[in-house]
């Protein structure tokens, strides 16, 4: 953490009720910083972050207890004012967590000056400021920020990074016979793409295509971590637990009937199925200590997205323990449709064989609120920019023992077609 304990602030937060004035999702994008964004969407509702009033950074084995722990002080040092309770209304800090305890890239939790909302027909705005700082003359009036119109068109071509398709190739090989050595169940395998963004790129250009094109899947931006996940690793909100775990892919057919065909085909996979159910059970076994009556559907079901189709299980359960959405993600994160079985040797393997370092890449991103709540996706279909115009977009696949490896890496390629197209 960047802050000792002793330096964490103490914070004023007061949420207005707007009237409903932001019907059209391209004006809650159109507010956030266009070179440094910090966002959340699905199904037009979301946060619009403005301006960074606190950010935290966590590193390594501790690195979720140590936000949790943080972020607990932080609250209870804070007045939060919030006539709304709706979820994201009041206080609140976006997050996004390496995937591995061994990243060199931070985690992070920012408090932005300003949250505009928008759930269920409500729309509001938060304002933060240090508790001890003079209200300014802007915090009296209740409206919404003028956007910036947005800046010229730009397109990034993204090409292969630290590992090539032959690459890859090998990589998926080897650990298929890794998995038929019996050292390992499944393995999720990532490659990368490289690129570099125009100077003054106006990120949320990228942002508005991500949520224009895949309006059911979460649209994010952390700290330069962008992208669009169809996967929840864990919702909270008082006491409601629910998350929806994806493993098991396939391509969207050309045409209505071969379209069908293969989602059928995916649906009565048996190397699918399997990859799947591994997901499903590390999910059950790390939330049932935090939760009572999880239930979770017997057979998964077909998830269209425009690119692919997944096999989905949507788990739901009751929170027993008082975690927080952050002790919730310590004790999920990875899970198998990332990591792979068992986990710890699956981290082993990936640790031996990607030959970059993930990054805050499959780990958790979202946000968490005064009482603990949160909404946290798995970090999928994303890059992560440098700062400096670089940027590395990334996908994998689950591996197991009846996987081809050109049929991975084409599934790669469509995991891709995001990120790739959003910046095109
Ligand atoms: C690891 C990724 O996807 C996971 C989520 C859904 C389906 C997956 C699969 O079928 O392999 C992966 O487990 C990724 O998009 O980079």
């Amino acid at each position: 953490m960047t802050v000792s304990d002793a330096g964490l602030p103490a914070l004023h937060v007061e949420t207005t009720p707007l009237p409903a004035q932001l019907d059209d999702l391209a004006q809650l994008v159109a507010l956030v910083d266009p070179r440094d964004p910090l966002f959340w969407q699905r199904r037009g509702d979301g946060l619009a972050g403005i301006g960074e009033l606190v950010r935290l950074e966590f590193h390594g084995p501790t690195r979720f207890s140590d936000a949790a722990a943080a972020w607990r002080e932080i609250v209870q040092r804070s007045t939060v004012l919030d006539p709304l309770g709706v979820p994201g209304s009041g206080l609140l800090a976006f997050g996004a967590f390496a995937f591995s305890a061994l990243s060199e890239q931070s985690s992070v939790l920012i408090v932005p000056e300003l949250i505009v909302g928008k759930r269920d027909g409500h729309c509001w705005v938060t304002r933060v400021r240090h508790a001890d700082a003079a209200a300014s003359a802007s915090d009296s009036t209740d409206g919404v920020p003028a956007a910036q119109p947005f800046g010229p068109e730009f397109s990034v071509t993204l090409s292969p990074g630290a590992l090539d398709h032959a690459g890859y190739l090998a990589l998926v090989e080897e650990a298929i016979s890794r998995i038929n050595r019996h050292e390992v169940g499944k393995v999720v395998l990532a490659r990368d793409l490289v690129g570099r963004l125009p100077e003054g790129a106006d990120l949320r250009r990228v942002l508005r295509e991500l949520a224009a094109g895949y309006p059911d899947c979460w649209t994010y931006a952390v700290d330069g971590l962008i992208g669009s996940s169809p996967e929840t690793l864990i919702r909270a909100h008082h006491g409601d637990l629910s998350a929806r775990v994806l493993a098991g892919t396939i391509s969207r057919g050309p045409d209505p009937a071969s379209d069908l065909a293969a989602a059928v085909a995916l649906a009565t996979s048996e190397k699918d199925n399997d990859e799947h159910e591994f997901a499903v059970q590390s999910l059950l076994v790390s939330l049932r200590p935090h939760a009572s009556h999880v239930a979770a559907d017997e057979v998964p079901f077909t998830l269209k997205l425009p690119n692919l189709w997944h096999l989905a299980t949507d788990i739901e359960g009751t929170l027993s323990d008082g975690s927080t959405s952050l002790d919730l993600i310590a004790a999920l994160h990875p899970t198998a449709a990332v990591a792979g079985t068992p986990t710890d040797v699956a981290l082993t393997v990936i640790d031996e064989l990607e030959p970059f370092d993930r990054g805050r890449y499959a780990g958790p991103v979202g946000w968490v609120d005064a009482a603990g709540d949160g909404e946290w996706a798995i970090a999928l279909r994303c890059a992560q920019l440098d700062g400096r115009g670089g940027i590395r977009a990334y996908a994998g696949c689950g591996i197991v023992a009846e996987s081809q490896p050109e049929q991975e890496l084409a599934e790669s390629r469509m995991k891709f077609r995001p990120m790739v197209e959003a910046l095109l």
